[in-house]
């Protein structure tokens, strides 16, 4: 039977089709039969998609990206594994419903085999991108569709699974297929960072805007600049395939030494060029594993490798710290749970990210989700997620929880001391079943992450009070640490110092006046490095643009107050003869703050000065 093919078609796509009826035909297929209905059971696709974790893992968002665009199109997006399982579809629900007829769902197999030709059974065959328009589909059942698919490539440039754009036949547009290139693009970079997160990644282009998109080359280096893997721009740049480029080394690629192109790791794109001598912009990332876990560093390397680490970063002389980092260090990557205690603004959420930045997960997403401010009844859709149509007012498409969307990554859980009992059973439930289930879906689906959890109740309390399960406290309490809160650090000179460097809050890095961090020493710091960061930001926001460095006089009104509020003077008398005037006049500064009880508006309103000349004169 002759089947009509699209005049526009490019004859190598007329043959990729011509080709694939004819393989259909081999399979014992013919045009008029019913396809093949069947679909796996809850269970066994449960086990499918474990299998294809970090394909699933990376895909998911990728595939909400791609809805939003193509959402109301009477299309739907499916996810398949090397074989054409469609392992998760997402898709307009009139359409969902006319696809579901012919077993465009989850759990279906979509080979050429089961199929006869169509976008992904094809595009499995062919390991290419293929289009499949209406009748163009060798059985008449699938005449109503038109498919746009592109092969996943897995970071070995295996093919790991299908990406897949279906819509009514009537309704094509040829804008499709760029988009789910691009969308197939951006999974495999994703694969590539999280298989890959260490070592030395180089994201370059011939031109500088095109870096951090997604027409720039990736390409990943061992330290000893042996490479590791490098996207389809990377290949198509440097004009070898995969199985060539790693032959090579970093040097004969971009002509340049690894520890030469580590040092501009962080830095604006520098000028490369490549062996074919075209000139490249390049953007370099250094991600190491800790020192431990590294084969041979060179020294140079072993020092960067402190300094880059967030961990590391956190570790500015107070020895507290020093021994919380070192603790924690010592469960990263082995599946054991982190709980983090400490008042608010002590950096509970900033350690959490330093261990997911630090951990073999740090290219899967870091998710946080704060227990203490979402309401009761939105909880459970928030964490767990909810199948399309699962309850009144519920987003037509069904949601990804939080929990779900950590997969392969760090979920954050901050204040779990908040979440109501109802929702601590579930979560119990997933943390030892590693699967959730989302309201109203008919099945479970595997998730894999490292949960960091904080508080700043006292949990045990809770457990005696019956608000906290105690089996829950034992599974999120794997390794228990508390941050020392702001006041009793020792190494405010440095935490501030870095603060100022790194957040520039002037627009520019500015010193402080010792003054200051004298009075600093003194607060007790309620609000702890929230509040630091907002004295030094409204401070900064003070300073006249010659000023280089914070004095007292740009420390903001209500700081001062809050602070003058504590100022005790216990005895005060005038120097006998012979004293300074600087002296005499420090002994009445003191005399007049303790004749106002310690209030320095008052004291400065009395002197006729101003609060922060008051606070000169004082010296505290
Ligand atoms: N060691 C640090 N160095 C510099 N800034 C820090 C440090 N720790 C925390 N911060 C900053 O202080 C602020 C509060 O930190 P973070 O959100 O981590 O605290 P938290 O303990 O999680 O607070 P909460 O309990 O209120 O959620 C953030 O802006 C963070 O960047």
């Amino acid at each position: 039977m002759q089947h009509a093919i699209g005049a526009a078609l490019q004859p190598a796509q007329h043959d990729v089709i011509r080709h694939s009826h004819e393989r259909s035909a081999t399979f014992g297929l013919f045009e008029t039969m019913r396809p093949d209905y069947a679909v796996l059971s809850g269970a066994e696709l449960a086990v499918k998609l474990g299998e294809s974790r970090a394909l699933f893992a990376h895909a998911l968002p990728v595939m909400e990206t791609l809805y939003a665009q193509i959402a109301n199109t009477h299309s739907m997006i499916a996810l398949t594994d090397a074989s054409g399982l469609i392992l998760h579809s997402l898709g307009d629900d009139d359409f969902l419903a006319r696809a579901e007829k012919v077993a465009l769902r989850a759990g279906a197999l979509w080979s050429e085999a089961h199929q006869g030709t169509n976008a992904i059974g094809t595009t499995i065959a062919e390991r290419t991108a293929v289009t499949v328009h209406g009748d163009q589909h060798y059985l008449r059942a699938n005449h109503f569709l038109s498919c746009s698919s592109v092969p996943i490539l897995d970071p070995n440039g295996n093919l790991s699974g299908v990406l897949d754009v279906t819509g009514d036949r009537r309704g094509y547009h040829q804008h499709t297929m760029a988009l789910v290139k691009m969308s197939g693009q951006m999974i495999e970079n994703r694969l590539i960072a999280s298989a890959f997160g260490d070592g030395l990644r180089i994201r370059f282009h011939s031109r500088p805007e095109f870096i951090g998109t997604l027409m720039e080359g990736l390409a990943v280096f061992d330290l000893d600049g042996r490479l590791l893997c490098a996207n389809r721009s990377a290949q198509f740049q440097l004009g070898l395939e995969l199985g060539r480029l790693r032959s090579q080394t970093l040097e004969a690629l971009f002509g340049e030494r690894v520890d030469a192109l580590i040092a501009c790791a962080g830095e604006a794109p520098c000028r490369l060029e490549l062996h074919s001598g075209v000139v490249v912009f390049a953007s370099v990332e250094f991600h190491a594993r800790p020192a431990s876990n590294v084969a041979h560093p060179s020294t140079a390397i072993a020092v960067r490798e402190q300094a880059g680490s967030s961990l590391a970063d956190l570790c500015t002389g107070d020895a507290q710290m020093n021994d919380i980092v070192a603790r924690v260090r010592k469960v990263i990557g082995k599946n054991i749970a982190i709980l983090i205690g400490g008042e608010t603004g002590a950096g509970k959420e900033m350690l959490a990210r330093a261990i997911h930045s630090d951990s073999p997960r740090r290219a899967g997403p870091f998710v946080a989700v704060n227990c203490a401010s979402l309401p009761e009844t939105l909880i459970e859709s928030e964490l767990f997620g909810y199948a399309q149509g699962a309850f009144t007012g519920a987003s037509k498409r069904g949601a990804t929880g939080k929990i779900m969307q950590a997969n392969g990554g760090t979920l954050f859980l901050d204040e779990i001391g908040d979440m109501p009992l109802a929702m601590q059973s579930r979560l119990l439930r997933v943390l030892q079943e590693r699967v959730v289930e989302p309201l109203g879906a008919a099945r479970a689906v595997p998730v894999d992450f490292t949960l960091v959890c904080a508080s700043n109740r006292k949990l045990r309390e809770c457990v005696a009070q019956g608000t906290f399960r105690e089996d829950l406290y034992y599974r999120i309490n794997g390794l228990s640490v508390t941050l020392p809160p702001l006041a009793e650090r020792t190494d405010l000179r440095e935490v501030v110092g870095k603060m100022l460097r790194q957040e520039r809050f002037a627009g520019r890095i500015v010193g402080i006046d010792d003054d200051v961090l004298a009075l600093f020493a003194r607060h007790p710091w309620p609000g702890n490095f929230r509040q630091l960061s907002n004295v030094l930001r409204t401070a900064s926001a003070m300073l006249d643009d010659h000023d280089t460095r914070i004095g007292v006089e740009h420390l903001p009104h209500d700081f001062l107050d809050e602070f003058g509020e504590r100022v005790q003077i216990d005895d005060v008398s005038l120097p006998a003869g012979g004293a300074r005037l600087v002296e005499i006049e420090a002994s009445a500064v003191a005399a007049a703050l303790k004749a106002h009880g310690g209030n320095v508006s008052a004291t400065a309103r009395a002197l006729g000065i101003s609060r922060t000349t008051l606070y000169r004169k004082l010296r505290v």
